[in-house]
């Protein structure tokens, strides 16, 4: 099925980028002509240093993953050049021997570093120890690296040869980037750094895409180390350290994360800062460049290059979108939920749910039929959120069985739930909060598998550009979930409390909106909900729930006449 493309114009900024680009491969083309050989060596080993904060960034600045330990792929390139010049070996083989290794270091450590079980912290971690351990492994491993003492790189023609394969390999390395951010990738990057749930709840892999910016960008800096040796001369194990990982850290954060510019900017100013400060203050430079590192985090998150296009940018999600294009211009993936022929759009079957040994989840059984609007109601801490975000896979069932659309996804992440049709609403909203409710829009439809006609109280927010997402009203930022979440077009919704901190009066016209959204675009619609007059407008069918169990289903006169309700919640209304 066709998606509806947003017509809205994306930013220029690929056009802006290339004019850039072209200037500057014009500008460095010149430079073999007019410059001597040392620093035509050093304009090379700053061209690979900054690609090779370049390569951090595609991590860090783009997916938000972050690594201590970027050095150690840089090391491996330029450990591949060295070993194998030293060996006799083209050292184009140790460049392409040292992107395969790199490739599957990265995949190993990237893995575990945004795996399923992964802490925010566990990518830092590992990758530093990852660079402790590659410096050591080269200090020790003296029969490969020649320990401490480093390998002497062969010098296997003129500078001007380095130079240029350098400028070669850095315009392919760009320009294959733009295209990529340009993307499905970029755009993909860029929403699970801003927001990984609400991401991961519009069917996309947060794990996958997390996982193929870290192994992208370990190839960029395995490159970056492969350009840098032969200028460099002497490889030794600092190239794989820790000293190195945190300078390139510091280029990134004081040239500003998820610029193209920033990055060479900042990688720029701060190696001939160092150059200077060097030959001033020695080894004491290390400690202010780590005094410079905590400022730009603390005071300029965004960098230098940040700063300067605060000022120079009027277009509020611009800032945000780091040139990515948001609004898809790649055919949509289709998942397959519209194959299911289940008559049920969601089936439960005597699932339990325990935190430690409190089961808060006893054994409920619930379906809900396809087309159906059924509420779920129960005092406070009967569980309603949990059994939610049991359904949607935010938490995993501690037994049972789940259906959602004829499929057992009792085992699956959330995203691969969403791809069969399945949305989520949440009680606090969860939205792109640095992007204009317009682009949160864009990216929906971006990810959507059917073209849903919207509501006009819904589809207001696709021409909504000049304020940012968080600067809505609370009422409006629920609007902007519920539309998103619609505009994705899925079969089921699950919403939490979607009426909190509304007027009564506009509780009941969210009401009538939902109804809408069932009868005309054949949305099942599960709700949590505590306002019993929606309850009343809204559902087909209540289930009551408490302590963890169902205590009743039926329409909302029927459990309102029951007693174990009125005992348990109703009485107390
Ligand atoms: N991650 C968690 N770890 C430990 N206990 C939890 C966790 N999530 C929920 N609980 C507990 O499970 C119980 C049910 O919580 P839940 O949020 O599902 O209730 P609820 O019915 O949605 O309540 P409310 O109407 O107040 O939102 C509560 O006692 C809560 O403290």
């Amino acid at each position: 099925m066709r998606v509806m493309l947003p017509s809205r114009p994306e930013p220029r900024v690929a056009t802006r980028h290339w004019v850039a680009l072209s200037a500057a491969v014009v500008t460095i083309a010149a430079a073999p002509f007019v410059l001597p050989s040392y620093p035509l060596a050093l304009l090379t080993l700053a061209l690979a240093y900054g690609l090779f904060a370049f390569g951090l960034d595609l991590s860090w600045g783009r997916a938000g993953v972050v690594s201590i330990g970027h050095a150690a792929f840089f090391g491996i390139g330029a450990y591949g050049v060295a070993i194998a010049g030293h060996n006799d070996v083209p050292q184009i083989v140790g460049a392409l021997a040292a992107l395969i290794i790199s490739a599957l270091v990265a995949l190993v450590v990237g893995r575990i570093g945004v795996g399923p079980k992964a802490l925010a912290s566990t990518m830092a971690v590992i990758t530093l120890a990852l660079t402790l351990l590659a410096e050591q492994g080269a200090r020790s491993w003296l029969g490969l690296t020649n320990g401490s003492n480093g390998i002497f790189v062969p010098s296997s023609g003129a500078v001007t040869n380095f130079y240029v394969t350098g400028i070669l390999v850095f315009v392919i390395v760009v320009a294959i980037w733009l295209l990529l951010l340009r993307g499905r990738f970029g755009r993909r990057a860029l929403a699970v750094r801003l927001n990984e749930h609400r991401t991961e709840h519009l069917g996309v892999s947060p794990m996958r895409t997390k996982l193929t910016a870290f192994v992208l960008s370990a190839l960029v800096a395995t490159a970056a180390g492969a350009i840098a040796a032969p200028v460099m001369g002497l490889v030794s194990p600092g190239v794989l350290g820790i000293v190195m990982s945190t300078q390139v850290l510091v280029w990134v954060a004081v040239g500003g994360k998820g610029t193209i510019f920033g990055v060479f900017f900042g990688a720029g100013v701060v190696t001939i800062g160092q150059q200077y400060l060097g030959d001033a203050i020695g080894a004491w430079y290390l400690l202010v460049l780590g005094v410079v590192f905590i400022l730009v985090v603390k005071f300029a998150p965004t960098g230098l290059v940040g700063i300067l296009s605060r000022f120079l940018r009027r277009d509020v999600g611009r800032a945000a979108s780091q040139g990515a294009v948001i609004g898809a211009k790649e055919a949509p993936d289709v998942p397959g939920h519209i194959a299911h022929k289940s008559a049920d759009a969601i089936r439960i079957t005597d699932v339990q749910k325990s935190f430690g040994s409190v089961p808060i989840i006893n054994g409920v059984d619930l379906t809900v039929a396809r087309g159906e609007i059924v509420c779920l109601i129960g005092p406070n801490g009967a569980g309603k959120t949990t059994l939610l975000n049991l359904i949607a896979g935010d938490l995993a069932v501690t037994s049972g069985r789940i259906e959602v659309l004829g499929g057992d996804v009792t085992r699956w992440a959330p995203h691969r739930r969403a791809r069969l049709g399945l949305g989520r609403l949440f009680q606090v909203p969860s939205l792109y909060p640095d992007l204009t409710p317009g682009q949160n829009m864009a990216f929906a439809r971006a990810e959507a598998f059917r073209a849903v006609d919207l509501p006009e109280e819904l589809d207001r927010f696709s021409a909504m550009d000049d304020v940012l997402a968080s600067d809505l009203s609370l009422a409006d930022q629920r609007s902007l979930e519920l539309a998103m979440a619609i505009a994705w077009g899925p079969e089921v919704v699950l919403l939490d409390e979607p009426a909190a901190g509304l007027s009564h009066e506009d509780s009941l016209q969210l009401a009538s909106l939902m109804r809408r959204i069932n009868a005309q675009l054949g949305c099942t619609l599960l709700v949590v909900e505590h306002d019993m007059d929606i309850v009343r407008e809204l559902a087909d069918r209540v289930v009551v729930l408490a302590n963890g169990r169902v205590l009743t289903v039926g329409t909302m006169d029927e459990v309102a006449a029951h007693d174990d309700v009125r005992t348990a919640y109703l009485g107390a209304v």
